[in-house]
């Protein structure tokens, strides 16, 4: 995978080494500041070219450097500008400091902002640097702002935004538009942060790329950049067998649908055979049901372990609609040697038994994907779900990093993650992707990149970034069949 800085993401403590390294490779700091406000004040000029008024609300720190130099700048091209502080301005320092000397506006403090129709505020309060929650002040302005519909430009990020978890720091503007420097960071990515963003603008302050690069873990977003090598795998023209053979356990009779749609999905994803393995009670109603996909009968441990002497059996879908119990766990602990996605009712049915689980995944050393809502992760991992210190990341790379598996953290902001702490943020999944069956789909997908040999890491990334485009073409009234439907070749 090539590192470039298209598709990376820093964490603020990340980008406060790289700032730090800019400065020691004799980067003047102040130039960085003035190229990050001048940035903001052409942002909020291309944006709003009819503001009656730009309204600037400068923090403590270097963020509201930024909002002084922007200020100044918008001051300098004609516009009426107000300049807004928290805190004591004659306290600030440093590049802060000479920013606002730099500034001819008087500033008046924060709590005399009355939003006015016509305004344009410009958030310098807080960005990377945001500690603890906003103060009252802050959380005062930041609710008359937002009542107000006066629209925002974030500077790095909507004041009160974590920019390491996307968390409200207990009030944040909701903003029209942000721009950061350099490369965007966690808050821009997680919810609620994101919404909070608007568009989000990243600009090249100047710092050389392989600064950014070289302090960046390994956190991207996830685009095809990040998979695409591996796409080989995926050659249409290969045989069916090489195009791998997927199989999606079927649970009881009154719950059938789920495996059915993960199947046809894994068909629709370019595995080359797929079989649904059905219990007795359900062959019927599946065999009604199926034209591609083959059936198979599996109606215990006896018939599963014969079946599993066939070692081109190689990828296993369990869990939807399978029927949380003793069943799935027998199931389960047979198959942590072979490439398996573990989803919905396959993973509940691990809650207080995850520890056998997981080591029975490192003795067998198998490929396997877990891919939880929130609700099956609290199940699952219950001591990381609690830590309320830990981001959406953070949590995803422990569950890695415990299970010995490839975590798909699901939601808005899907989270995948390995056990060496990789991780990818996506992005391009509509509001509606979220409606009944969506997940069994994306089981599927997952399980037919994996059926095909594509690393388990990026065949989980792929799989939800096929899965975001497929919501996008089906558009708002999608149901999990017209994903199947729509969803792209890679
Ligand atoms: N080379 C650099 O370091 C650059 C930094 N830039 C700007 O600098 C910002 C980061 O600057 P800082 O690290 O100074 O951080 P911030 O300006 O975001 O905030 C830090 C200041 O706020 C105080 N503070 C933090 N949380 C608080 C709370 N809840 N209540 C009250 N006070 C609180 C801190 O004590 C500190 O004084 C970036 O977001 C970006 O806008 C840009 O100028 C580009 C260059
Ligand atoms: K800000």
């Amino acid at each position: 995978m090539s590192q470039t800085l298209s598709n990376i993401f820093v964490t603020p403590a990340e980008m406060t080494s790289v700032d730090k390294d800019a400065a020691h490779s004799g980067i003047d700091s102040f130039s960085l500041m003035r190229s990050a406000g001048t940035a903001v004040s052409a942002a909020a000029l291309r944006l709003y070219p009819g503001a009656l008024r730009f309204v600037t609300l400068c923090g403590p720190g270097n963020n509201g450097g930024d909002g002084y130099v922007a200020a100044a700048a918008l001051a300098e091209s004609g516009a009426c500008v107000t300049v807004f502080a928290l805190g004591e301005p004659a306290k600030l320092k440093g590049d802060a400091a000479r920013a606002r000397e730099r500034c001819a506006l008087a500033p008046g403090p924060l709590d005399g902002y009355e939003p006015q129709p016509g305004d344009v505020v410009i958030d310098a309060l807080f960005g990377a640097g945001l500690a603890r929650e906003v103060p009252k002040q802050a959380r005062n302005v930041i609710g008359r702002v937002n009542a107000s519909g006066v629209p925002v430009v974030a500077v790095d990020l909507p004041s009160g935004i974590d920019g390491r978890t996307g968390e409200i720091r207990g009030a944040s503007f909701v903003a029209a538009h942000t721009v950061t420097f350099m490369a965007p960071k966690p808050g821009h990515l997680l919810m609620p942060g994101r919404a909070r963003c608007g568009t989000i603008e990243v600009f090249d302050i100047g710092i050389p790329g392989r600064f950014v690069v070289g302090r960046a873990g390994d956190l991207h977003i996830n685009t095809p950049t990040l998979w695409e090598e591996h796409l080989g795998a995926l050659d249409p023209e290969a045989h069916k067998y090489k195009r791998g053979h997927l199989a999606v356990f079927c649970g009881g009779s009154a719950s059938t649908g789920a495996a059915r749609l993960s199947a046809a999905a894994g068909l629709r994803a370019g595995a080359g055979l797929v079989t649904l393995a059905s219990p007795v009670e359900a062959l019927a109603t599946n065999a009604s049901h199926l034209t591609a996909v083959m059936l198979k009968e599996i109606d215990g441990t006896a018939d599963l372990s014969a079946w599993l002497k066939d070692k081109r059996l190689s990828t296993f879908v369990l869990g939807p609609g399978f029927g949380v119990g003793k069943t799935a766990r027998d199931f389960v602990l047979m198959l942590c040697d072979r490439a398996l996605v573990l989803d919905a009712d396959g993973i509940t049915s691990f809650k207080e038994a995850e520890e056998q689980l997981f080591d029975r995944i490192a003795e067998e050393g198998g490929e396997v994907v877990m891919t939880p809502h929130d609700g099956e992760f609290g199940r699952i991992f219950p001591g990381i779900a609690a830590d309320t210190a830990l981001s959406k990341i953070e949590k995803a790379q422990a569950a890695a990093k415990l299970s010995h598996s490839v975590i798909v953290y699901k939601g808005p902001d899907t989270v995948i993650a390995a056990p060496s702490g990789r991780a990818a943020v996506n992005v391009n999944a509509p509001p509606w992707l979220a409606t009944a069956g969506s997940g069994d789909v994306l089981a599927g997908i997952i399980g037919a990149h994996l059926a095909q040999g594509m690393p388990s890491f990026e065949a989980a990334a792929a799989a939800v970034w096929r899965h975001g485009e497929a919501g996008v073409a089906a558009g708002r009234t999608a149901t999990a069949e017209m994903l199947i439907e729509s969803m792209p070749p890679l």
